[in-house]
């Protein structure tokens, strides 16, 4: 209860600084509808007596004054309206640049792995502006509340017996929310499949699947489940909103029945003079008032509940997210200019984030400085796991890494990041100008342009840079107009983009040549493993490799090899060879598939001569 009011009354706080003046205003028109209200009831009433009386100095003065009363009623809904939607705008671009951030500079990327936490940032940045709502409903109906608290008292001149209207008001309320907490129940079980459908919907557009979704023949399937993901979320919410419309319907029964009676019998009082003609105008005009208010207060009802169920997504993404992006900021770096013990992997465990199962287990492991080190092993073996912790996108679910005998996590990430160098598989094709899309490998020196020539040169990228019409200059990609690339060479603009890095501690290099042709790839290998034994010589750098090409396997000077998920051996070509298990069997196996079975027990002149 205190945690929700904090977060309400911290959201409050977040509009009234998106527009202090507008917020003020707001109220101000609140404060308009509260007192108008039942002003213009007592006002009118005053008109009607007078009328009757026969005194049209008196019906005048109240007629005035009661037009002016509902005038400003009626214009501050108007400008109110106009205002909460300003603000709301205001708030939901806040919020969804909060979680944009926090999402976006969060040192590990544990939450990008987890489906939950993804859904609900989803969720709150498409509706953050919900959030806003939530907090003018609220306003709103605490000042329905008061204005309903006026006219009773007003109505109670009449007589006490006429607040027994309160009850019934509260009834229909009541009907109301329970209709609106199944909306909101619905709101929260129909997020899944909507989130599945519009995954779905996006493959067929999207360009990267167009080719296969064709071939295979899958575009037919995938919008059929993208229709049966969507029935089942309407059908969800269609069941929700039909018996909350029963509910509010019932609501609505009981509170004309009620205010029916209450008129009947001021009618039958008339004669006997206990109720004034007035007096039955005016319960009448306060009847239609709450019934109105009764309406605002519902529709604010059902526009809390969306945002409640936002601002639920949004603690949980800051729950989720924050925390280690808190111990990251009150973290200084200290990492030295070079490595002198090397990297160790310390009886470590990792299961990633939203699964139960361990894709690492109990691995000890020691990368000496200036070491290239080689991980080998099945698909799905671990090696890209090893890779992730080592650059620290991920934390150990147990055990730790240390580097140069100090633990990785009391360091702060980005102080780690900034002495890793890396080449991944998975490479982001960057839309940009060509030295931009290879200079952002160090945002300290995108515009440095020899770092950036440097940078292409010794990933071995000058000849993509050579063929583009530009050079450096050159647009890359479609989006903007630019050239687009193959896979292979968008691949060397990401290689040179990792080689932006000076100084590097940790280069790791997860199948950085995957999109390349044999030739080049044998050429990137070439200039990465001077590079690698330039970096060891300067700074003790750790060279981390992981490849199914085994001749380049063979000269790192630590093989290990995973299955899954544990280290089954280790060692360098020769002791490996010599030691006839895995590394031997998968080393021989490759050979015999390029060049046929070798005579030599360890193939080394075979390798060597075939790439
Ligand atoms: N984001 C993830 N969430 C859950 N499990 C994952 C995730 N990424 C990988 N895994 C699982 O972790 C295990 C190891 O995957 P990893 O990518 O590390 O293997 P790998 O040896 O690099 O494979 P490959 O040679 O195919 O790249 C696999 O069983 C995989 O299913």
């Amino acid at each position: 209860m205190i945690r929700s009011t904090r977060r309400w009354s911290a959201f409050a706080g977040t509009m009234w600084r998106a527009s202090p003046w507008r917020c003020a205003a707001v109220l101000l028109t609140l404060a308009i509808d509260v007192v108008g209200q039942p002003a213009f009831a007592v006002l009118l009433a005053g008109f009607t007596d007078a009328a009757l009386r026969g005194d049209p100095a008196g019906a005048g003065v109240h007629a005035v004054l009661a037009a002016s009363a509902w005038a400003a009623v009626s214009q501050s809904r108007g400008v109110r309206n106009q205002l909460r939607n300003d603000v709301r705008d205001r708030v939901g671009h806040l919020v969804t640049e909060d979680v944009m951030r926090l999402t976006a500079t969060e040192p590990r990327v544990d939450h990008l792995e987890d489906p939950r936490t993804l859904d609900q940032v989803d969720r709150v940045s498409a509706k953050g502006y919900t959030i806003a709502d939530t907090v003018w409903a609220a306003l709103e109906v605490a000042a329905i509340s008061l204005t309903v608290a006026l006219t009773l008292v007003v109505m109670s001149t009449v007589s006490p017996a006429l607040l027994l209207v309160l009850p019934v008001i509260l009834i229909t309320l009541w009907l109301n929310k329970v209709g609106q907490d199944g909306v909101r129940r619905a709101v929260e079980t129909a997020d899944e499949p909507l989130r599945v459908g519009a995954n779905l919907l996006r493959l067929t557009h999207d360009p990267r699947v167009a080719g296969e979704l064709r071939v295979t023949g899958a575009g037919g399937a995938v919008l059929d489940e993208h229709e049966r993901q969507w029935a089942t979320a309407s059908r969800v919410l269609d069941r929700a909103e039909a018996r909350a419309g029963v509910l509010l319907a019932a609501g609505w029964l009981v509170y004309v029945l009620a205010i029916g009676a209450g008129l009947v019998w001021a009618a039958t009082q008339i004669d006997s003079g206990r109720v004034g003609a007035g007096d039955l105008v005016m319960i009448l005009a306060i009847a239609r008032q709450q019934q109105l208010s009764v309406q605002m207060a519902v529709n604010g009802f059902s526009r809390m509940s969306e945002g409640v169920v936002t601002a639920a997504a949004y603690d949980e993404v800051r729950a989720t997210v924050a925390p280690t992006a808190r111990q990251a900021a009150g973290e200084h770096d200290g990492i030295g200019g070079r490595l002198h013990r090397g990297i160790a992997l310390r009886d470590l465990s990792f299961t990633y984030p939203g699964t139960s199962r361990p894709v690492l287990a109990n691995l000890d492991l020691e990368l000496p400085a200036g070491t290239m080190v080689a991980l080998v092993g099945a698909h799905g073996s671990g090696k890209t796991s090893v890779i992730k912790l080592l650059t620290g996108m991920h934390a150990p679910t147990s055990g730790r890494i240390e580097v140069d005998g100090r633990p990785l996590d009391t360091m702060a990430p980005e102080a780690w990041r900034a002495r890793v160098a890396a080449g991944f598989q998975d490479f982001v094709r960057l839309q940009a100008l060509a030295r931009e899309s290879v200079g952002v490998g160090d945002l300290t020196a995108v515009d440095d342009l020899p770092r950036v020539e440097g940078a292409v040169r010794d990933a071995g990228a000058e000849d993509v840079v050579a063929a583009l019409p530009e050079g450096l200059r050159t647009q890359l990609g479609t989006t903007f107009g630019g050239v687009d690339l193959s896979g292979g060479q968008w691949q060397k603009v990401a290689l040179a983009r990792g080689h932006m890095r000076q100084d590097p501690l940790l280069v790791v290099l997860d199948e950085p040549t995957a999109a390349l042709d044999p030739l080049s790839e044998s050429e990137v290998y070439t200039r990465q493993l001077s590079y690698a034994r330039a970096m060891a010589r300067r700074s003790g750098t750790v060279t981390v490799v992981v490849s199914h090409r085994f001749s380049t396997v063979r000269m790192a000077d630590l093989i290990i090899v995973l299955d899954r998920g544990a280290v089954v051996e280790q060692g360098d070509h020769d002791h490996l060879m010599a030691a006839g298990g895995t590394y031997a069997r998968l080393y021989t196996l490759q050979r015999d598939s390029y060049v046929g079975p070798a005579s030599d027990a360890t193939g080394r002149a075979v390798m060597n001569d075939e790439h």
